[in-house]
């Protein structure tokens, strides 16, 4: 049995833990910590998992998982840097940060995985991305990404690569949400009510993912057959093209990579 203690139960630490229990962990290996105790209680009454003490997390539990806004990462580190025992697995889900500010900050050897999820993982769709730090070995890799296969697909990256996947797969839900959004304001604009429209959309989205995931296409290639000769699809592509999408997509991804890389030095600064 591995005990796994979410640090901070907001949006991804509900996520994480409704995913676990719905693979099939026990409630009884999981517990969280939280600092609102309304949101706590509600925690505590829907999954039937312990809330405890940040004291009792880092004694009980053999994996932490980090889930606070990188903001508010020094207070919990002074919190449980004079607690934590040696000899466990600390795991960052936060935006920018690094494995190094964890190292320095907790005792000497901790094992220490940085992982950048997405908010799919509440329907069991997570994109995740894992990097060890410079003690995380092989056997907690491994145990990172079997925890987080039972909430969606996990790829290795180096730690160099997670600001950059953080903007993509981070927060790139947003982005598609973003789209979606503008898409079904377009079907007002053009007469659809609105749930009818979100109905079109949503499902065409749906669709086009499948094709994307399943049908092993490649993007363009499906693009293209959507895009008939004379037809509607490249009427809407050159506006598209005309009011740089592209580009604002591109420079979208760009600052949120380098907002990501903002936030961890941050921290640096603090720390040197
Ligand atoms: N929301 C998203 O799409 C994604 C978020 N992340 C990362 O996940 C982390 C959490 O993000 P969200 O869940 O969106 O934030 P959130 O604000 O929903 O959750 C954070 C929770 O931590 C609690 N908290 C803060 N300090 C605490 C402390 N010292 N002790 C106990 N509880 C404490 C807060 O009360 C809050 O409930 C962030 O670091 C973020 O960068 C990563 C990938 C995607
Ligand atoms: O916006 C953020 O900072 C977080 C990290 C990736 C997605 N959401």
């Amino acid at each position: 049995m591995t005990n796994i203690a979410v640090l901070g139960a907001g949006k991804m630490g509900e996520a994480l833990l409704s995913g676990l229990l719905k693979a099939g962990r026990a409630p009884a290996e999981l517990m969280f910590t939280e600092r609102f105790p309304t949101r706590a209680e509600e925690l505590a009454k829907t999954y039937g998992i312990e809330h405890v003490e940040v004291a009792a997390a880092v004694q009980r539990a053999d994996v932490l998982v980090v889930a606070v806004k990188p903001q508010d990462i020094e207070p919990l580190l002074d919190e449980i840097a004079p607690k934590i025992p040696g000899g466990k697995l600390v795991v960052s889900l936060c935006a920018g940060l690094p494995t190094k500010l964890y190292e320095r900050r907790l005792p000497e050897g901790t094992a220490v995985v940085r992982v950048m999820p997405n908010t799919p993982m509440l329907v069991g769709e997570a994109m995740s991305a894992i990097s060890g730090g410079a003690h995380a070995e092989a056997h907690h890799l491994d145990l990172v990404e079997e925890l987080l296969s039972s909430v969606g697909k996990v790829a290795r990256v180096p730690e160099g690569q997670q600001d950059a996947v953080t903007a993509l797969s981070g927060s790139g839900p947003a982005y598609f949400y973003f789209l979606v959004e503008a898409m079904i304001d377009a079907g007002i604009l053009l007469g659809i009510p609105r749930d009818k429209a979100a109905d079109l959309i949503v499902q065409s989205a749906v669709g086009a993912a499948a094709m994307l995931r399943e049908g092993g296409g490649h993007p363009v290639m499906l693009r293209e057959a959507v895009t008939s000769p004379a037809g509607t699809t490249i009427s809407g592509l050159r506006e598209l093209e005309k009011h740089g999408v592209r580009a604002a997509l591109i420079d979208a991804i760009e600052a949120a990579r380098d907002r990501s890389v903002e936030l961890g030095k941050a921290h640096e600064i603090d720390e040197d």
